[in-house]
């Protein structure tokens, strides 16, 4: 296709017209320069706009309390205000539009669906397809209006702005020109366009998107609203009702995709996930530090962020699993063996329940005794639920007998007595006595023949005494529970009651999950949608998925698409190369990756002293922008840092992402997500040879370079690397 870089006037008008722009200076044209002068001003135009809403937000915040009617409202009125005052924020260095878009006036085409979300509440859009012809949008982070309410900037999240994303020579859908924005800093420098309807389409080689995704990285992750590839914006509009999964080798975007949707969804939804919630799930302390931004900077503030064991807090975690343990304790069938344990507590009544009433004496005999039992448990509800079904049913027995007797209906107050009347709790104690999650796990862990019962046919005698191997105190209170007894007493949680679920959860690097975690997750969004986003490749955990069908049958969402993303963003083609040798070797089947990224450089070396080559490397890598991430096997972490502290280089640690210091030393096993500009791996062979699944965690250590990798080692290489 015809390169575009041009002015708004033509595909002729070549104009390079910013500092980011390598031709800036030569052979500008006066067109070029009047549109970019255009553009300046429309930008100043939106950021006094923007400022004028916010400061019309404080006012309000301000005099809030006055004008609300009550205590309740002005509390509710304070928080959506002081929300928004956070949310109409400009950030000097982010642009507050990336693009425009100029529709075709003879030609109305548009979006499907006419403007504006879904839901009331949020800003609101020119209206349908028809009254776009010709016009010209500015799209941005965030709804900027004028003074009588005219939109300067779409939100990226509009559905008319869906078009600067998807239009295309071969499906324009009325649009005749898209402008891409370059910036430098908060400046606006250059612009480039692609004249649709001349049949001109930049795609991936648009200078602006090479730039933007070739800049050094540095600090935590950005967003990448300007430049969302159409089959990365497919994922991230998918409907709410919609779970996805998306499969990706490294750096393809999906922990951006999933950021996006999450604000995409609360943009359309923004009433229903305000009550219900959206939940971002991620590995590490380390992985949420780095992605935290992201949302808060496209104006949305109010997700959760946790890991996996972050969520399940039942019970604090002081123990450490043999890793046999760990991997049974994982294992799905624990599901069931807690399912029949909890309804292993349902007995049948032996006795009738008789209670004394005043002068009254009510008996409730065998028979309805046993038909409240059944009936309540053929209901499946939760266990606690159903403890409370059966004692409203008994009480509601004793009225009826009540009724009977005495001209009159009793009242809530009898009603409430005869539901705490010794006898009936006595009674229920005995049918479908109260239990707790933790307490339940440690009967498991402390009664043979409790778990023989529960366990059988499904779990073998040895795996049995696997189970209850460990220390466990003589309550469940003064047992040291393990991360995977959480997750244990987590199930139990919910099969006694029902969790509140999350309206939407997002949950990363979901290839690390195991069975029983992804039942802590789907109780957390049964009723709600997921997006999945994983890479087999990188599986880590003894339980790693190797088949996302089984993952998403756990997580409660078995019909979902599997949908893969190939085009990298982050890791250079040579680095990609050279990971990429190890993938035979990690047995699973994902679809290879294409680097976008030409520019990269790998430096493969056998060196005599790994700290001083380490050193040696940092300060040349120095020498370049952005940032520096040294990653090693973890006992090799504590070495590194001294040895660059000794030589004078500063250092900080992976979830310190505000640090000063661009040089990260990193351990292997803390680094999945993360990415650093250059990056420097020490001993591969250490790395593979500290765990199981080892030579996958070096595929994911290999992939985490965004300009340069380099490899520095003593021993051999893995076998896998030192071929090809
Ligand atoms: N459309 C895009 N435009 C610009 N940059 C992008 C785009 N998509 C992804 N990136 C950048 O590529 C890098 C990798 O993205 P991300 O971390 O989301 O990938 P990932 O698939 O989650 O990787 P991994 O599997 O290694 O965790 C990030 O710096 C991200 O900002």
């Amino acid at each position: 296709m015809p390169a575009a870089d041009v002015a708004a006037t033509g595909p002729a008008d070549h104009l390079a017209t910013g500092r980011d722009h390598p031709a800036a200076g030569r052979d500008q044209p006066a067109a070029g320069q009047r549109h970019l002068a255009a553009e300046q001003a429309h930008l100043a135009r939106s950021r006094a706009a923007l400022r004028r809403m916010r400061e019309r937000a404080e006012a309000l915040y301000a005099t809030g309390d006055r004008v609300a009617g009550d205590a309740y409202t002005a509390e509710q009125l304070g928080r959506h205000l002081s929300r928004r005052v956070t949310e109409l924020a400009d950030r000097p260095d982010a642009p507050l539009f990336f693009g425009r878009l100029t529709l075709d006036p003879a030609e109305p085409g548009g979006p499907a669906e006419p403007g504006g979300p879904a839901e009331p509440g949020g800003p609101a859009e020119p209206g349908g397809p028809a009254e776009h012809g010709g016009q010209v949008y500015h799209v941005g982070r965030r709804h900027v209006a004028d003074e009588r309410g005219e939109p300067l900037v779409l939100d990226w999240r509009a559905p008319l702005s869906r078009l600067f994303y998807r239009a295309s020579v071969r499906d324009r859908q009325g649009v005749v020109v898209r402008r891409r924005f370059g910036f430098n800093g908060g400046e606006l420098t250059s612009f480039e366009d692609e004249h649709l309807a001349l049949g001109e389409e930049l795609g991936t080689a648009s200078r602006i998107l090479t730039a933007e995704i070739e800049r050094p990285r540095v600090g935590p992750m950005r967003d990448i609203v300007a430049t969302i590839q159409p089959e990365q914006d497919e994922l991230v509009r998918a409907d709410l009702a919609v779970s996805i999964c998306v499969q990706g080798a490294p750096g393809t975007g999906k922990t951006a995709v999933g950021l996006h949707r999450a604000a995409y969804l609360l943009y359309l939804h923004r009433e229903r996930l305000r009550r219900t919630g959206v939940l971002v799930v991620g590995p590490n302390r380390a992985f949420l530090a780095y992605i935290a931004a992201v949302l808060p900077a496209l104006g949305e503030v109010e997700v959760a962020q946790a890991t996996v064991e972050g969520l399940l807090t039942r019970v604090p975690v002081r123990a450490v699993d043999a890793p046999a343990v760990a991997a049974l304790k994982h294992d799905v069938r624990l599901a069931e063996v807690l399912r029949r344990a909890v309804d292993g507590h349902i007995a049948e009544p032996t006795e009738p329940v008789m209670v004394s009433d005043g002068s009254f004496r009510w008996r409730i005999g065998l028979d309805p005794l046993h038909r409240i039992v059944e009936e309540t448990r053929r209901e499946g509800l939760p266990y606690a639920t159903g403890r409370e079904r059966v004692r409203a049913r008994v009480v509601g027995l004793l009225q009826r007998q009540a009724e009977a007797r005495r001209a009159e209906s009793p009242g809530d107050a009898w009603l409430r007595r005869m539901g705490r009347a010794t006898p009936v709790t006595a009674f229920l104690d005995a049918v479908w006595p109260a239990l707790t999650a933790e307490g339940l796990w440690h009967l498991l862990r402390t009664d043979p023949a409790v778990l023989a019962s529960a366990a059988d046919g499904l779990l073998s005698p040895d795996e049995q005494e696997l189970l209850r191997s460990g220390r466990v105190g003589r309550t469940p209170k003064a047992t040291r529970w393990s991360a995977a007894d959480a997750v244990l007493i987590d199930e139990v949680a919910g099969l006694l009651e029902r969790p509140a679920g999350f309206g939407h959860v997002v949950v990363d690097e979901a290839q690390d999950l195991s069975p029983m975690q992804c039942r802590a997750i789907a109780r957390r969004s049964e009723h709600g949608s997921v997006t999945l986003l994983g890479d087999l490749a990188q599986g880590t955990a003894p339980w790693a998925a190797a088949d996302w069908r089984e993952s998403l049958a756990h997580l409660g969402k078995p019909d979902a698409a599997v949908v893969p993303l190939t085009v990298g963003f982050r890791v250079p083609a040579v680095v990609v190369e050279f990971a990429n040798r190890l993938l035979p070797a990690l047995a699973v089947d994902v679809p290879p990756a294409e680097s976008l990224r030409r520019d990269g450089a790998l430096d493969v070396r056998t060196v005599t002293d790994l700290p001083g080559a380490t050193v040696a490397e940092v300060r040349a890598a120095l020498g370049h922008d952005g940032s520096v991430g040294v990653i090693a096997a973890d006992d090799a972490v504590a070495g590194l840092r001294a040895a660059l502290t000794d030589a004078g280089v500063a250092t900080s640690t992976a979830d310190d992402v505000e640090a000063a210091e661009r040089v990260t030393v990193v351990a292997a096993t803390d680094v999945k997500g993360l990415e650093y500009d250059h990056v420097v791996v020490v001993e591969p062979a250490a790395i593979v040879a500290a765990e199981p699944r080892g030579l996958h965690r070096l595929y994911v250590v290999l992939t985490r370079a965004v300009s340069r990798l380099t490899v520095l080692h003593t021993a051999p290489l893995p076998t896998p690397l030192a071929g090809g």
